[in-house]
């Protein structure tokens, strides 16, 4: 297995990404697994293949660390948009991206040619009601359903940004053992295809503080399609407005759900950090 690759991150989520059009991986699950190995490997949270498309400028595959394939990824996006500018596979500035959640478009917003951040049409939030069978919840909501982890009561809120997010509020974020219940609300049988899990602490109508543990990578320094979903789940839950910086352990993004088009939008940076060349060989011995 051997392919050319470039590290990027959107506020320390960290994915390598692999141009498509010109290296080939066969195994894109055994390839994020070692790729993604912060020992033995380059070190990510994911792997992205960028590839063609027959129904957008490009598509995009996004594999976890765990090898799991992700139907989308809102950091990752913002890094893509400016790779393919950067690297000339295309000359525009609003880009359309094929993904497992459907067609996302980020777009590179210059000033005087100076890159200014990377805003990313996210599409629709999806109560997850209609996305995935909630076991024993009433069929109407997704808000304010009752979850237990080991005789601990959550009230959540289920919102899918094509990939799904269970989003949690409590008084401080920082108490929250992260580490402990993440995974165990991820696997829970209310998830079927399991779930992200963010908490949110709201500092005011404009601006919530969120942690992550994302499905098949774990604490993360931040989550784009996270970051969507708290919004949204703030708004169902008269928590905050349609606009709102959302706080995360590696910086800020700026997220809207437009009340036109009923799409989220989401603002923030994309960061290339190096590049090389996977060489990982098969054991010898
Ligand atoms: N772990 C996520 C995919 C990456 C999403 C996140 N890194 C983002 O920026 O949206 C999932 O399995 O749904």
């Amino acid at each position: 297995m051997q392919f050319k690759f470039t590290k990027w991150h959107g506020l320390g989520n960290d994915f390598v990404i692999v141009n498509g059009f010109s290296e080939t991986i066969d195994d894109f699950q055994a390839a994020a697994i070692e790729v993604c190995d912060r020992h033995l490997g380059i070190g990510a949270d994911g792997l992205v293949l960028v590839l063609p498309s027959a129904t957008a400028d490009f598509k995009m595959r996004i594999f976890n660390s765990d090898g799991s394939e992700a139907e989308m990824c809102g950091n990752v996006t913002r890094c893509v948009a400016r790779y393919v500018y950067e690297t000339g596979l295309t000359a525009n500035t609003r880009i359309t991206i094929e993904t497992e959640a459907g067609l996302i478009i980020p777009e590179l917003v210059l000033e005087q040619g100076e890159l200014k951040t990377v805003k990313v049409d996210m599409g629709e939030p999806r109560l997850q009601r209609k996305d995935i069978p909630l076991l024993g919840a009433a069929e109407d909501q997704a808000v304010n359903i009752p979850l237990t982890v080991e005789n601990e009561r959550f009230l959540v809120t289920c919102v899918s940004m094509g990939n799904p997010h269970c989003v949690i509020f409590v008084d401080d974020v920082d108490l929250v053992d992260l580490a402990a219940i993440g995974p165990k609300i991820e696997t829970h049988e209310l998830f079927p295809r399991k779930t992200n899990v963010e908490f949110v602490q709201i500092r005011d109508q404009a601006r919530l503080r969120m942690r992550v543990w994302e499905r098949g990578a774990g604490i993360t320094l931040a989550c784009g399609t996270g970051a969507c979903a708290t919004l949204a789940a703030a708004v169902l839950n008269s928590k905050a407005g349609r606009q709102a910086v959302i706080e995360l352990d590696g910086g800020e993004l700026f997220v809207e759900w437009s009340s036109k088009d009923n799409h989220i939008y989401m603002s923030g940076p994309a960061t290339e950090v190096f590049r090389g060349e996977f060489l990982k060989k098969p054991a010898r011995c």
